[in-house]
């Protein structure tokens, strides 16, 4: 059984409208790769976004997602291999932001350089019969080395964390940060959106309903019985019976493994996940903006127990 680990219980986050004012970009180049001298851009407002971890499995879905965001004015992908095909290719697309690869540690602090929001997907994925405890020993490190980065080039971003063992690699940013000061715990976001995109989907399945109708919050971490998905606060409300409850907070907190076992070896939710990552920095992206009653699920420090 996994356990939390101390000092960041996951509770709702809302993304506050304070954290960081809006950012005006007017840039001159489209992917760094220099084809040729371009005229500047309008001045197209919008939000500086890094994806660390960039050329993964999750990381190049999220990335085009985030090229597909009209909050986003700037692009960063950042990985330790691989950067320079995504970045091309995806640079390609019709879309506002502006797109820019780094590869390799060299680069890591020239891709974080300004960024408003910084997603990290880097690490290694899990296999059949491991849990995400057994991927601490590899991710923790990653984990600590881009966070160094991120204190020391963007210290005021909003960073929203995907590396698993989220229970785990969370505590160990904030501690990271704690260690330079510049540890904000509104800015410190495990995500945990894939656990209520299942939820929603899993209830509207039994409902017979439209899952884009359904939302389901779900608090707690993001392992095992550590997801707990609150189905008694479903909406539209709704009354499930005792074997619908088992059913689906079984399904809601093996869902990982589902994917996991369905892949065979070849890691992994990546889709879903890039799906569930867009929306989540989509509601990062909006809180940032100023609206008003954006509220999310999220892995974050609390002081309630
Ligand atoms: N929070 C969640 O709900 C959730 C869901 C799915 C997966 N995950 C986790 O996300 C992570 C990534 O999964 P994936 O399927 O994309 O894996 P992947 O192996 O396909 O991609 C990981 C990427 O990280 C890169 N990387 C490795 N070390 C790096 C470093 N030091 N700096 C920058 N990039 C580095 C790799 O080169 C690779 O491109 C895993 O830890 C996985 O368990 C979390
Ligand atoms: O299950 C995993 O290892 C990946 C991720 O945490 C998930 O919930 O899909």
């Amino acid at each position: 059984m996994q356990q939390p680990t101390s000092g960041a219980n996951q509770r709702i986050a809302r993304i506050a409208a304070h954290l960081h004012p809006p950012t005006l970009q007017i840039e001159g180049e489209s992917s760094g790769l220099g084809r040729m001298d371009c005229r500047a851009k309008g001045g197209s407002p919008g939000f500086k976004v890094a994806v660390l971890g960039a050329a993964g499995g999750i990381g190049q879905p999220l990335a085009m997602l985030m090229k597909i965001n009209p909050l986003v004015s700037v692009l960063h992908l950042y990985d330790v291999v691989n950067t320079p095909g995504v970045t091309a290719d995806i640079s390609h697309m019709d879309t506002n932001a502006v797109v820019r690869g780094f590869l390799g540690q060299q680069q890591l602090e020239d891709a974080l350089t300004g960024m408003d929001i910084v997603i990290i997907p880097a690490g290694v994925p899990r296999k059949p019969g491991m849990t995400r405890d057994d991927l601490f020993n590899i991710n923790a490190g990653i984990v600590k080395t881009l966070c160094e980065g991120i204190a020391k080039c963007c210290p005021k971003a909003i960073v929203n964390l995907i590396s698993n063992p989220v229970n785990s690699t969370v505590p160990i940013a904030a501690e990271v940060f704690k260690k330079v000061g510049t540890y904000d715990p509104k800015r410190l976001l495990g995500v945990t959106m894939l656990d209520v995109v299942r939820a929603n989907t899993f209830v509207a399945e039994v409902l017979g309903l439209d899952p884009r109708e359904v939302d389901v919050p779900v608090v707690g971490g993001h392992a095992g019985v550590t997801i707990l998905p609150l189905l008694s606060q479903v909406k539209p409300s709704c009354s499930l019976t005792p074997t619908e409850i088992d059913y689906l907070t079984d399904r809601i907190q093996n869902g990982g493994t589902e994917v996991v076992e369905a892949k065979t070896g070849a890691g992994s939710a990546t889709l879903s996940m890039a799906y569930a990552a867009a929306k989540f920095a989509d509601a990062c992206l909006r809180g940032l903006r100023g609206d008003a009653g954006v509220i999310e699920c999220a892995y974050v420090a609390s002081t309630v127990s």
